[in-house]
């Protein structure tokens, strides 16, 4: 029913097809990053010599005022996003992902291990390949003891998400790449401990995310130890208390894979690689992101979601029509606010994440009967036509905020102050891949150059001239 609107593009399908059989040979994720990691080298140092001024696009003064809304001034090789397709991994779309990723044993849904090892390598895993790294982070799971004591001593007040980025901040006393940075390591080898920190850091946020939740929603239960021939999110809802909710399981699968990139601009994978540059650690770069990553406008947009459409359904009752909707969208305008989970930098088509969560929902009975589901479903027939007459939004359509929380709600989790953690464990996939390949391909510390007002009127007036 979504799929009007997602428009293929003939270069897309090429694009599929050169990319579709780069699956990977047998050998292991650190051997084929070593594989990997020369050729890109040769890659970026052709392009620097060759192409070193080869102009690709005009700065503007809109772009300096806003936001840098569209410069091309990042490198990011995980993925691209097209504003009509929406997210590419490697050049795989969505769709193409759900065709060739390996689920977990008995699931159907992409895992973070599949994603991640395609995000890192461009290649895709093998199941043999998979179960592997989930038993690699499985065993790396565990928290160290200070970083317990540390999270259970926080205020059951304190926003979950600044108790995730306190912790993960924590994590770095045990850094890798810290350690081997003091010992003199050469500039050649950052990448591997940053590898091992990254690794680290992904298998760790599941029970510390978990530890969060617990602490500050059910006080007193018991976590359950890390199961080590579970994968990374059958581990996560098990620790979280969901873990014989098969459905839920395979939702948080989906859900975490996809929101594991959205190349390198979005605020929270730019905070990463901006902090990264100075050579922060993973983790400290990573603690940075996470606290971007819990602005209104960014991740946290779906916790607003899910207040915003409860307030909504309390507000008109239970059986809410499209005009109501259209109504209570005005009245959210008028007053100046956001329609949270609408709207984007980039896209300008409804997100292919919100289209495949959706679908997620249309093939399970009991969720699409769900009244929250049902209400965001309504919500997206109606809003895209008010933002459209209220005429601001570049695009009027559903970012993937707009519905990635409903599901957890339906299912019971319905503690919507902790959405944005699952988040969290989630954009470290692409963020930390960055990182590794930030360090393997020598990257410098990001440092652009700023204008005061009076500097860019003047540049204006001398351009004139
Ligand atoms: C995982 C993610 O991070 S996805 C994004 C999650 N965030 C949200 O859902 C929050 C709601 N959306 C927004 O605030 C915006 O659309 C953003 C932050 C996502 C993108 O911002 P921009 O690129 O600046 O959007 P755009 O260029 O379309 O903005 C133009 C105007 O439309 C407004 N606008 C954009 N989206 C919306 C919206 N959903 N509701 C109301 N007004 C909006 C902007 O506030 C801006 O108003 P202004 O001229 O008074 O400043
Ligand atoms: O791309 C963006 O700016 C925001 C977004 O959807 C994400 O980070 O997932």
């Amino acid at each position: 029913m979504f799929a009007r609107f997602v428009v293929p593009t003939r270069a897309s399908a090429a694009r599929f097809a050169a990319t579709q059989y780069r699956f990977a040979s047998t050998k292991s994720l650190r051997d084929t990053l070593k594989d990997i990691i020369p050729a890109k080298q040769e890659q970026l140092k052709k392009l620097k010599t060759e192409h070193g001024q080869t102009v690709v696009g005009d700065v503007k003064v809109e772009n300096i005022i806003g936001g840098m809304r569209g410069l091309k001034a990042m490198l990011w090789d995980a993925s691209v996003l097209d504003p009509i397709e929406g997210i590419r991994f490697h050049g795989l779309s969505i769709p193409d992902c759900q065709k060739v990723l390996p689920p977990a044993p008995g699931g159907k849904e992409i895992i973070p291990e599949s994603m991640l090892w395609l995000l890192l390598t461009g290649q895709v895993p093998t199941s043999e390949q998979t179960r592997q790294l989930s038993r690699e982070l499985a065993e790396k799971g565990d928290l160290p003891k200070f970083v317990e004591q540390l999270v259970d001593e926080l205020p059951k007040t304190l926003h979950p998400m600044t108790q995730l980025g306190i912790g993960v901040a924590a994590l770095n006393h045990d850094s890798a790449f810290q350690a081997a940075y003091e010992k003199g390591m050469k500039k050649t080898e950052y990448w591997a401990p940053t590898l091992e920190d990254c690794l680290n850091l992904i298998a760790r946020l599941p029970a510390l995310a978990a530890r969060i939740y617990r602490n500050v929603y059910k006080p007193g239960t018991e976590l359950p130890a890390i199961n080590k021939d579970l994968d990374l999110v059958g581990n996560y809802t098990n620790m979280l208390g969901y873990g014989s909710n098969q459905n839920l399981t395979e939702y948080l699968r989906l859900y975490i894979a996809l929101h594991g990139d959205h190349e390198g601009g979005n605020a929270s994978a730019h905070t990463a690689h901006l902090v990264g540059s100075t050579l922060s650690d993973p983790y400290l770069s990573y603690s940075a992101a996470l606290f971007a990553l819990a602005g209104p406008l960014h991740g946290l947009a779906n916790q607003e979601v899910l207040r915003w459409q409860l307030a909504m359904q309390q507000e008109l009752g239970d059986k809410i029509t499209h005009d109501d909707i259209r109504d209570y969208l005005w009245k959210t305008l008028k007053s100046g606010q956001v329609v949270p989970g609408y709207g984007h930098g980039v896209l300008r088509n409804p997100d292919p994440r919100f289209i495949a969560l959706q679908e997620f929902c249309q093939a399970r009975p009991e969720l699409k009967e769900s009244p929250i589901v049902q209400l965001v479903n309504k919500t997206f027939e109606v809003a895209p036509d008010v933002l459209k007459e209220h005429g601001k939004t570049k695009n009027p359509y559903p970012n993937v905020d707009a519905t990635s929380g409903c599901v957890l709600y339906h299912y019971g989790l319905t503690e919507f102050k902790y959405y944005t953690v699952i988040f969290g464990v989630s954009r470290a996939l692409g963020a930390l891949t960055q990182l590794v390949w930030a360090r393997a391909l020598g990257l410098p510390i990001e440092r652009p150059k700023s204008l005061s007002l009076d500097a860019l009127e003047e540049l204006i007036k001398n351009q004139k001239q």
